[in-house]
């Protein structure tokens, strides 16, 4: 049975650990598929350089507003496809054969497998030619989750995408119905309609991205239910077979209908891969959700073993993942030092139109806390940037306290959200307050951010 200092379960942020500074100890890595994990192959990165060329498909109608007028005259999803994996698939392959053949990683051994837990501190690994349990000193369980799909009758029996999938399709469908309505299905149903197929959303509950401040998640529901065909609060009771692809049965409000489509991608949220990895076979105990316990140094129950990313986090979110992973690679180079993960601040961003970012508490959060707060919005068209783009839907919405101007949340939906939201998460994290923010600095003229400098003025802070 052999003993390793180090073993690693993942390929995803469980890779970026391993570096020079652990020459000197015998580690494992165990992959049970493609190296570089779920952002990589399946996840975040395919579906933003999908996006972008979306984006550029559905150009048209905007340009056409500020008297430009565009044709989409073609959409070459298989050259859109090869690209995008031409891309991926090399970097991911290049990443194992580094962990494998590199002089580099001479002191690490690759397990192509899935790992399990099968004793205390043992795992096993189930190889293409047999099994190979390992022990170790200390273990980093990087294993990731998986799309969740209801059990909802005759599913199992039609042709269902996950997002896991879906990216690969040879040809574009005509007609796609997508169950679910959070990250997944707000940047598909995107990605579909710009590319000229008709788009249905089944949503179990009365708005799209419901998580989000529930502002934004009204204005993104508006702003959908004008390009998709929305269906809230229905409940998906059958999917069925047809000649052409996929019918689903539901229940709602008006009583029962049906939608169909050639493709159904289920994006119905994910869970932590740790049943799999049977966690509790070495005394490592789940949330109900799934996710593995860690302290706030990314320590499990047992010592010498750590979790990070989507395993143990409820952020699933990838640059959640880096950073425990930084946490993680920091404490086992520094054990009497050991530094804490810095959840206080985690934003994201939905890659859909128009584009969403958010960080910090929601109106509802902050009421929830009964917290003394006060919100500003500022509209796009009210900066002069907006009114270049005649923009008429986006807004930044910010809370903040208005005793001491500390920002407490802030959302914006509109273009490049993911990036106007930058600073308010940098003033966020470093403590600066609202007021120092607008005033202290200079803002480009008459560019976007000026939609975040007269937010700040805009709250009704304390004198
Ligand atoms: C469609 C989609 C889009 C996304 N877009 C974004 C985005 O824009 N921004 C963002 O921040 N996040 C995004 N995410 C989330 C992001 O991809 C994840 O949060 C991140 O990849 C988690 O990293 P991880 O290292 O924890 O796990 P993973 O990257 O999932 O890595 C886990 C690895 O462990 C392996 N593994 C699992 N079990 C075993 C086992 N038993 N034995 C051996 N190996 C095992 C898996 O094969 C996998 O390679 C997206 C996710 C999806 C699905
Ligand atoms: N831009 C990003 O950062 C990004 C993009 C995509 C995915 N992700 C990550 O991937 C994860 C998975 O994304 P997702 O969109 O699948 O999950 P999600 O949790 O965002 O949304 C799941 C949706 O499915 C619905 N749902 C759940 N069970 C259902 C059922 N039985 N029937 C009908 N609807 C049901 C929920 O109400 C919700 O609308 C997210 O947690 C997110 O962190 C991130």
């Amino acid at each position: 049975m052999p003993h390793y200092d180090l073993v690693i379960v993942g390929t995803g942020s469980g890779n970026s650990i391993l570096d020079a500074r652990f020459a000197d100890r015998k580690v494992a890595i165990v992959e049970k598929g493609v190296f570089g994990g779920t952002c990589l192959n399946v996840g975040c990165i395919p579906t933003k350089m999908f996006v972008h060329p979306a984006d550029l498909a559905s150009s048209p109608a905007p340009a056409g507003r500020l008297g430009v007028d565009l044709e989409l005259r073609n959409v070459r999803w298989r050259e859109i496809r090869d690209r995008i994996f031409g891309r991926i698939d090399a970097i991911a392959e290049g990443g194992r054969r580094y962990r494998i053949e590199h002089e580099d990683n001479a002191n690490v051994t690759v397990y192509e497998g899935e790992a399990r837990f099968t004793g205390y501190k043992k795992l096993t690994v189930r190889l293409a030619d047999g099994e190979e349990t390992l022990t170790a000193d200390q273990f980093v369980l990087a294993a990731g989750g998986r799309a969740t799909v209801p059990e909802i009758p005759g599913l199992a029996d039609v042709d269902y995408h996950t997002s896991d999938t879906v990216m690969r399709i040879d040809e574009l469908p005509r007609r796609v119905v997508i169950l679910g309505s959070g990250f997944v299905s707000a940047e598909f149903a995107h990605v579909f309609a710009s590319f000229g197929v008709d788009v249905t959303v089944v949503a179990r509950s009365g708005a799209l991205l419901r998580r989000e401040d529930e502002d934004i998640s009204r204005r993104f529901t508006e702003l959908a239910s004008r390009r998709f065909d929305v269906r809230l609060n229905r409940r998906a009771v059958k999917a069925r077979r047809t000649p052409e692809g996929v019918a689903l049965d539901l229940e709602g409000p008006g009583g029962a209908e049906t939608v169909e489509g050639d493709l159904l991608l289920v994006a119905t949220g994910r869970r932590p891969n740790s049943d799999l990895l049977d966690v509790a076979a070495t005394g490592i105990s789940t949330l109900p959700s799934g996710h593995v316990v860690v302290d706030e140094y990314q320590r499990t129950e047992v010592d010498g073993i750590y979790a990070l990313g989507d395993l143990s986090s409820p952020y699933e979110l990838k640059h959640v993942a880096n950073h425990e992973a930084r946490v993680v690679q920091h404490n086992l180079l520094h054990p009497d030092d050991p530094v804490a993960s810095d959840h206080r601040f985690v934003p994201h961003a939905v890659f859909t139109s128009p584009q969403i970012a958010s960080v910090g508490l929601t109106e509802r959060d902050a009421a929830a806390r009964g917290l003394r707060y006060v919100t500003a919005t500022q509209e796009y068209a009210g900066i002069a940037y907006g009114w270049a783009m005649e923009d008429e839907t986006g807004f930044a919405k910010l809370l903040a306290d208005p005793s001491t101007g500390q920002l407490l949340g802030a959302h914006i939906i509109g273009a490049q959200a993911p990036t106007l939201i930058q600073p308010l998460i940098q003033a966020m994290s470093f403590g600066l307050d609202a007021a120092s923010m607008a005033r202290g600095q200079y803002w480009i003229h008459p560019a976007m951010p000026e939609l975040v400098e007269n937010a700040l003025l805009a709250l009704p802070l304390d004198d």
